[in-house]
């Protein structure tokens, strides 16, 4: 087995501004291998977004531990996780978040020449990104000339532009009708499955969290399985 990402009894909690302090992850672990999609099926408030966070590198624990490809980045230097971050994991979001002035193929080729990629290499990426989910025409468009699901769609690539190990997704297909979300939600799949990623996908979708690998929810700020 490629473990991919493991958690290990991470804690997490806020204090409001009332000064209430709630315990959103308490002692939360999960392992998760190259080529496994896992659902992560749990009630709004139970804690997806902030465990996502976590996962991702984007938050820190208050205390657990966050392995990448078994590397303890609890050890490492922020410059460090960041690096982790930016070359390990890929992002998708309920919104698209794609930059409005740039095309669909800049959107893809920035953040690779943000990694040092040359302008050459990283066009070829993202032509043959775009084309492996149907979008080969829709290289110059923005995102204001795209589909809700054509633009969802751009994210996904981009999300994988840098070849990351892990895939990160929160709600993906949650602005998306219900056809539409299907569509995306196949494509989504396929590109995982075609790269051997590994996928924690947030959703409130049940039938396409039944289709992933593994189903998890969160209870008690520990994640159970569905
Ligand atoms: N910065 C913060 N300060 C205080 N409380 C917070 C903060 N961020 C999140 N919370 C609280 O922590 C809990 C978990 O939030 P989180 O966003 O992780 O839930 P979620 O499961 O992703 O919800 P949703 O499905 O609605 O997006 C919620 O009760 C939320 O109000």
């Amino acid at each position: 087995m490629n473990e991919i990402l493991r958690l290990e009894t991470i804690s997490k909690a806020y204090t409001s501004g009332a000064g209430r302090r709630v315990q959103v992850l308490d002692a939360a672990d999960l392992c998760v291998n190259a080529g496994e999609i896992v659902g992560l099926v749990a009630p709004s408030g139970a804690g997806k977004s902030t465990l996502l966070h976590i996962a991702g590198l984007l938050d820190n624990a208050d205390s657990g531990r966050v392995y990448i490809s078994g590397v303890d980045t609890s050890q490492q230097s922020d410059r460090r996780r960041t690096a982790t971050r930016r070359n390990d994991i890929g992002f998708v979001y309920q919104f698209h978040h794609l930059l409005p002035e740039f095309s669909a193929l800049e959107n893809l080729m920035l953040p690779q020449m943000a990694n040092g990629r040359s302008k050459a290499t990283a066009e070829a990426r993202a032509t043959e990104l775009l084309a492996s989910v149907g979008l080969e025409a829709r290289g110059h468009h923005r995102p204001a000339e795209m589909s809700g699901g054509e633009q969802q769609r751009v994210a996904f690539c981009r999300a994988m532009a840098n070849a990351p190990k892990l895939l990160i997704a929160d709600e993906p297909t949650g602005n998306l009708d219900p056809e539409t979300a299907e569509r995306v939600f196949v494509t989504l799949v396929k590109l995982v499955r075609e790269t051997g990623l590994a996928a924690v996908i947030a959703t409130h979708n049940h039938e396409l969290a039944a289709r992933m690998d593994r189903q998890l929810s969160l209870s008690g700020g520990k994640l159970i399985p569905l």
